[in-house]
C-alpha cells in the first residue's frame, strides 16, 4: 500500500465567486499550478455537486452494474473506453466499467439509457447528465487556470474548445481478504484532465515524482484531479502526468466515476511555440489523440511504461 506520510495538496474551489481576475482566483490558480507541476494531481474541494447528486450518482451506478450481464453487454462498443467493459476471473467480474463517450452531448446519455432500459429510466439519464454538467465546470476552471499560469492566454479559446467529455462508471470487486490485490495496474491517463469521484471505499494510489506510492483519501465533497498525457504533451512537459493504480483489500466493492476531458477527433496536440525554447526543448512531436489512443491498444504499447514517449517522443 502507498506511503501514509505524504498527503496530496487539497485545493478549495468552493469560494462563492471564483471568477477570473479576482484575488481568490489568482490564489487558487497558483495552488493549482504548484500542485500540477509537483504531483500532476490534487484533491479538489468542490461544493457544486449537491448532496442528493453525490448520492444518486452512486445509486445509478450500482443500478447499472446490478443489471444482468446480457443487458450490460447490449452496451458494448468497438470504440476504446466506450460502452461496457468487464474483466472476469472464473466468471466473477473483478473490474467493470461503463463509458459514455462524448457525453457532453445529452443525446448520448439518452441513447444509452434507452438501450439498457427500453421501458425508460429517467432518473439514470438525468443523474448522469446533471453530474457531467456540474462537474465539467470544475474541469473548465482548472484548464483555464493552467492556460493562464503558463501565460499563453492567446491559446485559451483554442484549448477550451478542443475537448469533448467522457464519463466512465467503474466498479471494483471487493477482494474479501486483508491481502492487498491490484485491481487496476499503474498507468497514466491519455486524455487532458481526469476528475475522479469515489464511494467510501479507498484504493486509489498515485506515484510521486520521487517514486513513492501515496494513498488518495477523498471525502464525499472532494474530487481527485489528475493530468493525463495529452496535457503533459501540450504543455511541453510543464504539467506532470500522474501514474496511478487501484489497490484493494477488504469486503466492500469500490465504485468510482471518472470525468475525462479529451481532445476532439482530428485535433492535433502540438505544444505552443511559447513553451518551447533552449531550456525547454520540444518533448513530443505533434500527434492526433485518437491515433494515440488506438496505439494504446496495440501490443507495441504494452512494452512501454510511458507509451507517449514511445509513440511521439522527440
Ligand atoms: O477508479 C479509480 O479511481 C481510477 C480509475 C482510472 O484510473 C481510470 O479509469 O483511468
Ligand atoms: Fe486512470
Amino acid at each position: 500500500m502507498g506511503s501514509k506520510n505524504i498527503k496530496l495538496p487539497k485545493i478549495n474551489f468552493s469560494h462563492e465567486d471564483l471568477k477570473p481576475d479576482t484575488l481568490e482566483w489568482n490564489q487558487v490558480k497558483s495552488q493549482v499550478y504548484k500542485a500540477l507541476v509537483e504531483y500532476g494531481c490534487f484533491e479538489a474541494f468542490f461544493d457544486k455537486i449537491p448532496i442528493n447528486l453525490q448520492k444518486s450518482i452512486f445509486e445509478v451506478s450500482q443500478e447499472f452494474f446490478d443489471l444482468p450481464i446480457e443487458t450490460k453487454l447490449k452496451n458494448i462498443s468497438t470504440k476504446p473506453f466506450s460502452g461496457y467493459v468487464g474483466q472476469y476471473h472464473s466468471s466473477i467480474p473483478l473490474y467493470e466499467s461503463m463509458g459514455i463517450i462524448d457525453s457532453n452531448i445529452p443525446h448520448k446519455a439518452e441513447k444509452y439509457t434507452q438501450l439498457l432500459w427500453p421501458q425508460g429510466n429517467p432518473s439514470f439519464c438525468k443523474t448522469i447528465q446533471s453530474y457531467i454538467e456540474q462537474l465539467s465546470k470544475l474541469d473548465q476552471t482548472i484548464r483555464r487556470m493552467i492556460v493562464e499560469s503558463l501565460g499563453i492566454e492567446k491559446y485559451m479559446d483554442e484549448h477550451m474548445n478542443s475537448i469533448n467529455y467522457s464519463l466512465r462508471l467503474m466498479k471494483y470487486k471487493e477482494p474479501q481478504t486483508d491481502e492487498t490485490k491490484t485491481r487496476l495496474h499503474a498507468h497514466t491517463d491519455k486524455n487532458f484532465v481526469t476528475i475522479l469521484y469515489q464511494n467510501q471505499v479507498k484504493g486509489l494510489e498515485i506515484l510521486t515524482k520521487d517514486g513513492q506510492w501515496i494513498n488518495v483519501d477523498p471525502t464525499p465533497d472532494t474530487f481527485t484531479v489528475m493530468i493525463g498525457d495529452s496535457l503533459h504533451a501540450w504543455t511541453n512537459g510543464r504539467m506532470h502526468a500522474t501514474f496511478h493504480r487501484v489497490m484493494m483489500r477488504g469486503n466492500e466493492a469500490r465504485y468510482s466515476i471518472g470525468l475525462f476531458s479529451k481532445p476532439k477527433a482530428g485535433y492535433i496536440i502540438k505544444a505552443p511555440k511559447e513553451l518551447v525554447d533552449e531550456d525547454h526543448p520540444l518533448l513530443f512531436k505533434p500527434f492526433d489523440f485518437h491515433e494515440f489512443l488506438a496505439f494504446g491498444y496495440t501490443e507495441e504499447d504494452m512494452k512501454y511504461d510511458f507509451s507517449l514517449k514511445a509513440y511521439c517522443g522527440v
